[in-house]
């Protein structure tokens, strides 16, 4: 196994949400969460709206701090021994690529705008020109018909592109790709998520994956981790995860999948009884896991001590 790019130790969050009638309520909204990417590979952190993707995508770019835990990139501890030279560089190495391209473009300005500044920043002025029409291409998007263009021009796919051409403008070693096919048309998905695997394979790109669509989870990503209450329930080798799951929250996760092989113990066809199962895995799976047993190479679940309550 390679040295990880990025590894989550033990990460917790947890926000104290101030309501303006009654009492302070506390979010764990991350619990202990482990995992490792290493370079040039994709890791997908599945789970339903809730679960706490998003947070530990925002801790990755150093949106806040964890409340316990540590976050490092390339065996350094991302919140220690901060320097503006490290933060910069940092900034440019880890990208975010959020579903609404539209929320990080400026619709005032080309793409031509967009891409030059980080370009120059990242490499200087020489041959930026090349440079510029390189990164367009390296995205599958025509130069000559995309440079002058303001966003609203573009489509979703190709604004999407854009996003990532920004995180190629840069250097991203990381990118941080939260939801960033579901706004778009089910059939220009898997063409962006075609782009997604290429620059893996080609650019040595990592990505931390962040979906709640399981399908292409496995589509794209080496590993996938099931996330449920900010708890990983159980993190392995996609296929492993995905074909063979072995905790009742990923089944019951995966069995939400439009795959009739795959439902959730529920044969009969019952939708009571499969709402109540249902019911029962999640208060259980929200219970503080105790640890992790390895039920196959480098595939994890998650137990609970309070399961033999
Ligand atoms: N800034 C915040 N203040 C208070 N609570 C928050 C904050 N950010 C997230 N949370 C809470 O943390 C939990 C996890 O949220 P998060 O957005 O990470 O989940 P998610 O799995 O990404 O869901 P979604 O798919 O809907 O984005 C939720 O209960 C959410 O309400």
């Amino acid at each position: 196994m390679n040295a990880p790019l990025l590894s989550l130790e033990g990460v917790s969050k947890t926000f104290h949400v101030r309501p303006v009638l009654g009492a302070v309520r506390r979010v764990d909204a991350l619990r202990n969460v482990t995992f490792s990417i290493e370079p040039g590979k994709a890791l997908a952190l599945v789970g339903e709206s809730g679960s706490g993707k998003s947070t530990c995508g925002r801790a990755v770019i150093r949106h806040f701090e964890p409340s316990a835990g540590t976050v490092r990139f390339r065996g350094e501890n991302i919140f220690e021994n901060r320097t503006r030279s490290g933060d910069r560089a940092y900034l440019r190495a880890v990208q975010m690529v959020f579903q609404d391209p539209f929320s990080s473009l400026n619709p005032t300005h080309t793409i031509r705008h967009h891409l030059e500044r980080p370009l120059r920043l990242h490499g200087g002025t020489a041959d930026l020109e090349a440079r510029l029409r390189q990164t367009l291409a390296d995205v599958e998007l025509d130069p000559d018909t995309t440079l002058e263009k303001f966003p609203h021009q573009l489509s979703g796919g190709q604004r999407q592109r854009v996003s990532f051409a920004r995180a190629l403008a840069v250097g991203a070693e990381l990118i941080v790709a939260d939801e960033p096919t579901s706004m778009l048309d089910v059939s220009i998905r898997k063409s962006v998520l075609d782009l997604m695997r290429r620059l893996k394979e080609e650019r040595n790109i990592a990505f931390l994956y962040i979906t709640h669509d399981i399908a292409t989870a496995h589509y794209i990503a080496e590993e996938t981790a099931v996330m449920y209450a900010g708890q990983v329930m159980e993190r392995g080798p996609s296929d492993a995860v995905i074909r063979n799951p072995r905790h009742p929250y990923s089944r019951l996760l995966i069995s939400a999948v439009p795959d009739p092989a795959k439902r959730f113990d529920d044969a009969d066809g019952d939708g009571l009884a499969f709402t109540r199962q249902a019911e029962a895995v999640r208060s259980r799976a929200a219970r503080p896991i105790s640890g992790y047993r390895e039920v196959a190479p480098d595939h994890f679940v998650a137990y609970s001590d309070a399961d033999h309550d």
